[in-house]
């Protein structure tokens, strides 16, 4: 049975109805998808095959999602860097900051050089309200990303793909195929264009939220936030 998808105006229309009559925080909604995709890497790219992690993120809440992540994945043992040049200055965003700050996470401005020096990336630049061209500085950074041999996890969408059509058909993400996908809440319906590993993270979504978006609740192992799932016609 394949997953059900979400289209990016559902999605923003779940985050609004999670943080509104569900009671959530989008602190908490947040900390929800980071920890996803930190166990994600963890399945696609456990330390033995290298620590070193570079993590792209965007000026949105994509951007958060690494944060969140990165600080996992050093806990877990890795050693990310951040690449971060849009920063946003709401509260959330600067806690998130200062919290990997007080772990002497470094921040780099240097998307090349970072990209020397690193075993894998995390791709949290755009999600699902990513729309029209790459803006700057962002088209330099998806063409390292489209080019590097290295392996890239996107987060939620392979950033400059368009949420509902796919890869675009040219700009700096024309020929972009991450290694791997890990889907927030829903796969975006952009995965029917994906080939890769693909993840689903979200273990929060109320059976009666899943039934009125008609979403599937995939079947999470143990304590997993994450499950792979195969891109076409994933079974649960
Ligand atoms: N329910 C969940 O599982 C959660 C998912 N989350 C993540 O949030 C993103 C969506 O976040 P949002 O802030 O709405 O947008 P984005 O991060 O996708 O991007 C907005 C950001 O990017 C700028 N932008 C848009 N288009 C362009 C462009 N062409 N060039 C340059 N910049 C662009 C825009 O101006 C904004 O600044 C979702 O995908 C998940 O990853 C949440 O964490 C909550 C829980
Ligand atoms: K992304």
């Amino acid at each position: 049975m394949a997953l059900r998808t979400l289209s990016a105006k559902s999605a923003a229309a779940l985050d609004q109805e999670l943080m509104s009559t569900g009671a959530f925080s989008i602190d908490q909604l947040m900390e929800l998808a980071g920890i996803s995709v930190s166990q994600a890497v963890f399945k696609l790219q456990p330390l033995n095959k290298g620590k070193r992690i570079l993590v792209a993120c965007g000026p949105g809440n994509n951007g958060g999602d690494g944060l969140v992540a990165a600080r996992h994945l050093f806990h877990y043992g890795y050693q990310p860097t951040i690449y971060y040049p849009k920063q946003s200055k709401s509260d959330l965003y600067q806690r998130l900051k200062t919290q990997l700050e007080d772990l002497k996470v470094p921040f780099t401005d240097d998307f090349p050089s970072a990209l020397k020096s690193t075993d894998h990336i995390v791709d949290a630049i755009f999600g699902f309200s990513f729309s029209g061209e790459v803006r700057e500085p962002f088209p330099k950074v998806i063409e390292a990303l489209r080019d590097t041999k290295l392996p890239v996890l996107a987060v939620d969408s392979p950033s400059s793909w368009n949420i509902e059509d796919g890869p675009p058909s040219e700009g700096p993400g024309k020929g972009f195929m991450p290694e791997a996908l890990i889907s927030l809440t829903a796969p975006k319906p952009l995965v029917k264009w994906f080939k890769g590993r693909h993840f689903l993270g979200g273990r929060f979504l109320s059976p009666a939220v899943a039934e009125k978006y008609d979403l599937d609740i995939p079947k999470y192992e143990g304590l997993d936030q994450v499950v792979e799932v195969p891109v076409e016609g994933g079974t649960l």
